[in-house]
This record gives C-alpha cells, structure tokens and sequence, in this order.
C-alpha cells in the first residue's frame, strides 16, 4: 500500500479533477441539469463529504466519479485518466445505502466475489478477506451469513468488499443513513481509523451535517436545481478525532458554515 500524500515537490497529488463539469439528463419531461458548473479537486488522502438537499447532484456526482454516469460538458479526470480507464484500472471501490450482500453467500463468500471475477487466486483470496475483515472489525464473521448480523455489521462487511481489491479511492452512498445513530457513531468511528490506517481518499455522500463535519477533510455543501457547489470547507480538525471532538468550538463553527451554505444554497429556490 502507497502511504505517499504528496508528491516529491511536497504538494498534495490530485486525485479527481473537475472542471467546469456539467452532466444533463434527458427525461420524458425535459431536460434535467443534475450538475452545473462544477469544480472540484480531490487530493490523495482526503475525505470529502458530499452534503445537500435531495436531488443537488450528490449521487450523480459520486457516479461520474465511478464512470457509472457520463457528464455531458467540461472535463473530469481521476488518477490523472477519464473515469472509464480508471474503473478498468478498479480505481474504486463502491459502498452503497444498502449493504447489498447475498443471502445465500457467507459474509467472506460475498467479500469474495469480485476477486472470484476478477480471476484472483484461491489462496490470495483467503489471504484479502481476512485482511479486510479485520480492517473492519468483523475477524470471525467470514463464515456467518448476512442475516446473522445486525444491520451495522452487514454495512461494515459491504465496505470490506468494497476495500478487497485495494482500490485506491472509496465512493461511499449514504452508507449509514439507514442506521440509527448510536451505531452510526461507532462505525463513523471505525470508518475514521481505517481511513487513517489504510490512506484511501474517500468521497461520502450524507445529509448529516454533524456526520460530514466529524468525518471529513473537506466538506462540498452543494444546492439543486441546477445541482451545484456552493461552497467547499477545508476542515481544521485534527486527522485523529474522537467522538467529544463534536462538543469542540472549532467543530461548531465548522458545522455553523455547513448550515449557512445549505441555507444559502436554499433561498436562491425561492
Ligand atoms: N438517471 C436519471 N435520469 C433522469 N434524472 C436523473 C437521473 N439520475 C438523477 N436524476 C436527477 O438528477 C438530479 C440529481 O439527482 P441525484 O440523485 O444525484 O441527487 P442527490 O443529491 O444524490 O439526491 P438524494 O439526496 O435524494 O439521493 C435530480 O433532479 C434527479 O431527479
């Protein structure tokens, strides 16, 4: 695994560009500009939080990153390549809202899969689920199925599949916003050791507001109609954060600013 940050000259090596990044959808009712005007640069090693009302272009967004979506104007590149040579070079892993595992595979069978398709040995593929397995905290789950665990632990196992084939970048879809919060904190706890453990850069898609302060390095508060970047946090908050940090001024403030951007971004609706 590459711990490497910055680049030789000392400044952080860019991991998604975006510029001037518009993406419309034809529908039946006319056309629908998802995302508008967007810029944005993801360095090796952030954790960008993606946060606005519903329909702002978060999801979409996360997509065009994965080249599950095409943008139809300006330009995006990940790892310095378009989208598509990225997902050929498994840049990313996905998460999504719902742990998405097979009933009828056990958690390390469903963990798995990908490297089944992607043709990786028997033995190399014991040796990624039970690494990834412990990344998450699930060491002795391999050989329980989904329905066996509790709804966090399933979220926990779909990021270790996710993590399996050491992609490089993370692209995370409301993962906990199914959970309750007190399983949220936890594993928005344990999200942030791996995080800090493994170097990935991780794009989270969230309407929480205290979610995306505590997580990220960077916070895009983004508004709808058109779907677009009103305003882009750098968090001072320390890499290493435990859960009282949320009790912080720094942490208060930074959260203030997130509140006032999604206001801001609400009253140009009016
Ligand atoms: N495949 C599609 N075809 C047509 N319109 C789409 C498609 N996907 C998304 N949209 C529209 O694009 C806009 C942005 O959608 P997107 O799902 O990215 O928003 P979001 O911020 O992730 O919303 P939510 O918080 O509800 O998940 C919305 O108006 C949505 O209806």
């Amino acid at each position: 695994m590459n711990n490497e940050t910055t680049t030789q000259a000392g400044s952080p090596q860019a991991v998604v560009e975006a510029r001037n990044l518009d993406l419309v959808f034809e529908t039946n009712d006319g056309p629908v500009q998802a995302l508008k005007d967007v810029n944005l640069t993801i360095n090796k090693g952030d954790f960008v939080s993606f946060i606005g009302p519903s329909g702002c272009g978060k999801t979409t967004f996360l997509r065009v990153m994965a080249a599950l979506e095409h943008p139809t104007g300006g330009s995006i590149t990940v790892n310095g390549m378009t989208p598509d040579e990225a997902r050929q070079k498994r840049a990313y892993g996905y998460v999504f809202q719902a742990a998405g595992l097979y009933p009828w595979r056990t958690i390390a069978k469903n963990i798995k899969l990908p490297l089944e398709i992607m043709g990786y040995s028997r033995e190399e593929q014991d040796k990624r689920v039970a690494q990834v397995l412990e990344l998450v905290e699930l060491s002795g789950f391999g050989g329980k199925y989904p329905w066996q665990l509790s709804g966090g632990m399933q979220q926990r196992a779909s990021i270790a599949r996710a993590l399996a084939f050491d992609a490089d970048i993370l692209l995370m879809d409301e993962p906990f916003g199914a959970l309750d919060e007190i399983v949220r904190d936890h594993l928005n706890e344990q999200l942030l050791k791996l995080w800090a453990r493994t170097d990935k850069t991780i794009g989270f898609v969230t309407h929480s507001i205290p979610e995306a302060v505590y997580l990220s390095t960077k916070i895009v508060v983004m508004s709808p109609r058109p779907g677009r970047i009103t305003d882009v946090i750098e968090s001072t908050l320390p890499k290493e954060r435990p859960l009282d940090i949320r009790d912080s001024q720094e942490f208060i403030d930074i959260a203030h600013r997130v509140r006032e951007g999604l206001r801001a971004g609400h009253s140009d609706d009016a």
